[in-house]
């Protein structure tokens, strides 16, 4: 199955071959929605096999390894994730408490390898884990291993990615002022590491502008106190995935991150200047990375469907849309911008012909060249692009050296295959040093041999100047002379160029097929089709966007132009069993799907949810004005960078902070149909108080790294005792004002009290507060904030349960992780495994997961 692409219902039949070659079905694996056991998987597929190794893609002296690596089960790694200095801490308790646990074990007479970081990423801040899932489940210290890498993902300091998948993002060379584009984004674990990248260094920086001179002295970093002034816009033409987005980036907190829903082959160019000025000025991008949908035939280590559903024809309507995606993607990029392809595919018509393709259309060389990477990541084993040959190879499993063969073989019929000429290679016989020559060998590929990964390819490219003309698809059409060229190639075959079985009697015609058959509407396209198909074709440097958000009419045309412009005019013959749905639902190739919701109104309506709108509060609104008072925020924090999502710009739960450039962004664009899915970090949340002097706004904790630099000491409570956050985490709502008698009881029962911070807390008013840990020998290594609640004889940490139990796992080895609650008579513990599931974020919904101040219970118990 296509990478990315709607999952298909599994047939029947017993353990026999399909039509490929390929194992029919698993008792599991061929259910919708069930990831089969890998175990009970037959990896073979006898088409696959023959067609890398007709294909060449590796030396013949290495196809052994290659193809016996291809059928073993891969590796799990993962990755530190969050600021620099987070994921540091995080991996000293992999190193400190884990790794030596895990030396010279045995088990089941074998001795079983501990994790090891990744050789090729930067920090050791990845790592792997050869070891299976059963002997991980069974084996003690494998167990405890265990508990922690679950209580660390949950939380997301700890993110599982495949090897390779690491690599494009490595290589965008992204720095913190550069605006980023993720065109096919979900399920977002590229876009964490662009988002981590974009925020590199900000620790040190806010730092320093917060409590240094920096006001004096203000740089355009200065002007933001230290945060990035870049943004990453990660896309998903699937408006589901483009949710599982929010998700896997909550964890990050950044305020520089939109997440839209946009097909990306005609992702739309947003304003950066009011739409009413009269000069329009467009985002261009400093980088982009195009992960784009793929077959994923090199991830046949860890998915089952490659072996059971390979076939060559998968990639046929993938490559026009991979061209388009890239073509798109280049247009967009500033000029001395670099743009990132990859797919995890290993086939030559999903990446080297659609990087061809992409340069080819964009103008050549001058226009945008490839990259050569080959001294970045020095660590990782690589092999160079394919420079040429390469052949294509029809449902029949005839092979094609060129496209006229193919069209030879199409004479005088309709359409027989699905081949197109871009998918053909161009440079096969240009010279070395003929600078008209593309140099596909910059490309990067990974086999799974190398390094024990799955394959992989990557190319980075620069675009050296403007795009004005966007080359059309050279019709389908042989020129006389080829004609008899590719028939006197076929009269005589010689042993490098096989000879094309010109099989024109057998070959099946395939139809064009029409709107409805491909599960749309309407069988004629709709009046906007003309219109899209211009788009699509000659793409304008920065298209406008429709003016209304997209309707369901619109998103048909866009559907029916995908079929009327697809380079090759024909689409995948709807008979053919074999053939795969191309992608994921992009907008472009598939009927929007229904979705029900009651909208607001209590009428059913269809189609996604409207998002709710971003406003921004004038920053002398009267609830921020309360707010910067309370916590008596610096006047250099910038304050109109706060966000509201209702229509009326009303502060009614919760207050978001975006990015300088977010804001503008999301302004600019209002009003024209951009689907922004996401922004914003909320920062502040309403909070029912029981006394006037009280502000009914905490700071929430994905906010707290935001905002806690910048408040007054009268809202700040400091400590550096390991004791003193032990007993915050442990009791729910620890006392102040401990007696000596107090503390020997919670001493016997084995708590700790709050001593170090009593005064402190006692002195200060009640409601939201911060408190800063320093670092300090003989305790914590690393400094820390966390959010406190000052209630009248009580404090609660505000933590979310998860977090708390991770943080009494890697702080203080508490696998246990008991939170009690004395002030309830029969003191409640929570005693969740800390294996439970991450809390789902919806966005919209405020409760997220943060213990709710029980201020009533407490004064109760007082
Ligand atoms: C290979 S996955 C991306 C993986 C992702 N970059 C990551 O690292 O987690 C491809 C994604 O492209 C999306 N997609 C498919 N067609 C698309 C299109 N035309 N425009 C934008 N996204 C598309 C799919 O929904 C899928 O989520």
């Amino acid at each position: 199955m296509p990478r990315g692409a709607m999952k298909k219902k599994g047939g029947k039949g017993g353990f026999n071959r399909n039509k490929n070659g390929g194992p029919k079905r698993d008792r599991d694996a061929h259910r919708p929605g069930v990831r089969g056991s890998y175990d009970t998987i037959v990896s073979e597929n006898a088409l696959y096999e023959k067609y890398y190794k007709e294909a060449k893609v590796v030396p013949e002296e290495e196809w052994d390894d290659f193809w016996s690596a291809l059928k073993r089960t891969l590796p799990t790694t993962f990755r530190f994730t969050g600021s620099r200095g987070h994921a540091l801490n995080t991996l000293k308790a992999l190193r400190d408490i884990h790794v030596p646990h895990l030396q010279g074990i045995e088990w089941d007479g074998q001795m079983v390898d501990p994790p090891k970081p990744l050789a090729f990423y930067p920090d050791d801040l990845a790592w792997g884990l050869s070891v299976g899932k059963t002997t991980i489940r069974r084996c003690p210290p494998f167990k405890k291993f265990q508990n922690y890498l679950v209580a660390e993902t949950t939380v997301g300091n700890i993110s599982r990615q495949e090897a390779v998948s690491m690599i494009p993002p490595l290589l965008m060379d992204i720095e913190p002022h550069h605006v980023v584009l993720d065109m096919c984004a979900a399920p977002g674990s590229k876009t964490a590491q662009l988002v981590e990248m974009i925020h590199n260094g900000e620790e040190t920086r806010v730092a320093a502008s917060s409590i240094g001179p920096a006001a004096e002295n203000l740089t355009i970093e200065g002007e933001t106190g230290g945060r990035p002034t870049g943004l990453v816009i990660a896309n998903d033409a699937d408006y589901k995935r483009s949710h599982m987005l929010i998700h896997q980036t909550k964890r990050l907190n950044s305020p520089n991150l939109i997440v839209t829903n946009h097909d990306a082959t005609m992702y739309p160019s947003l304003l950066i200047s009011k739409p009413d000025e009269p000069n329009k000025q467009y985002l261009k991008f400093d980088r982009i990375l195009a992960d784009v949908p793929c077959t994923g035939d090199g991830t046949a280590r860890k998915n089952y469907s490659v072996w059971k559903d390979w076939n060559p024809q998968n990639a046929f309507n993938l490559h026009n849309i991979q061209v388009r995606i890239l073509v798109r993607g280049l247009q967009m990029l500033k000029t001395g911008g670099r743009l990132v392809y990859s797919t995890c595919s290993m086939n030559a018509i999903e990446n080297e012909a659609v990087v061809q393709a992409a340069i080819d259309r964009c103008g050549g060389l001058s226009k945008v060249n490839i990259v050569d990477v080959s001294d970045k990541l020095p660590n990782l084993k690589r092999s160079a692009g394919l420079k040429g040959g390469w052949k294509v190879m029809d449902k029949d499993q005839t092979w094609y050296n060129t496209f006229e063969e193919v069209l030879l073989k199409e004479e005088g019929k309709d359409r027989v295959t699905r081949i197109t000429k871009s998918m053909f290679p161009t440079e096969t016989d240009k010279a070395d040093d003929d600078e008209t020559r593309i140099p596909l060998e910059r490309c990067v590929r990974v086999y799974p041999h190398q390094q024990d990964t799955g394959g992989f390819f990557i190319t980075v490219l620069e675009k050296l100047d403007e795009i004005r003309h966007i080359k059309a698809e050279e019709p389908r059409r042989i020129p006389d002379t080829q004609k008899q060229q590719a028939a006197s190639v076929t009269e005589t075959p010689s042993e490098a160029t096989p000879a094309v079985q010109l099989d024109i009697e057998t070959a099946k015609t395939t139809p064009p097929a029409s709107p409805r058959k491909r599960g749309l509407e309407s069988d004629s396209p709709a009046p906007d089709a003309k219109k899209l198909k211009a788009d699509a074709e000659v793409l304008p440097e920065a298209p406008e966007v429709a003016e209304t958000t997209e309707t369901t009419e619109d998103a048909e045309a866009a559907a029916v132009s995908d079929v009327v412009t697809g380079t090759d005019k024909v689409t995948a013959d709807p008979s053919d069993p074999s053939i795969i749905t191309p992608i994921a639902a992009p907008a472009s190739t598939e009927a929007p799907k229904p979705f029900d919701f009651r909208h607001k109104d209590g009428k059913d309506k269809k189609g996604p949810p409207p998002e709710e709108p971003f406003k921004y509060l004038p920053n002398d609104h009267e609830v921020l004005k309360r707010i910067y008072e309370f916590y008596g925020l610096s006047e250099r924090f910038p304050r109109t960078c706060f966000m509201v999502r209702n229509a009326e710009g009303l502060p009614v739960r919760a207050i978001y902070f975006t990015s300088h450039l977010a804001k503008t962004i999301l302004e600019c664009n209002e009003g024209r149909g951009v689907k922004f899915v996401h922004c914003g970090v909320k920062a502040f949340m309403k909070q029912d108080v029981q006394s006037p002097e009280v502000l009914p706004w905490r700071i929430q904790s994905e906010g707290l790294s935001i905002v806690a630099p910048w408040i007054g000491d009268a809202r700040v409570i400091h400590a550096s005792k390991k004791d003193t956050v032990h007993a915050l985490l442990k009791e729910l709502f620890p006392k102040v004002g401990t007696t000596d008698a107090e503390k020997i009881k919670l001493e016997i029962e084995g708590y700790n009290s709050i001593g170090e911070i009593d005064e402190q807390v006692k002195a200060i008013g009640m409601g939201s507060c911060v408190l800063k840990v320093r670092k300090a020998e003989g305790e914590f290594d690393e400094d820390m904030i966390l959010p406190l609640w000052k209630s009248r004889h009580s404090c609660n940490l505000m933590l979310p349960k998860d977090e708390r139990k991770a943080m009494l796992l890697r702080l203080f080895d508490d696998a246990v992780a008991e939170v009690r609650d004395s002030t309830q008579r029969n003191s409640h513990i929570h005693r969740d495994a800390v294996a439970e599931g991450a809390e789902e974020d919806a966005e919209g919904d405020e409760e997220t997961g943060d213990v709710e101040v029980k201020e009533d219970e407490v004064m109760q118990e007082a």
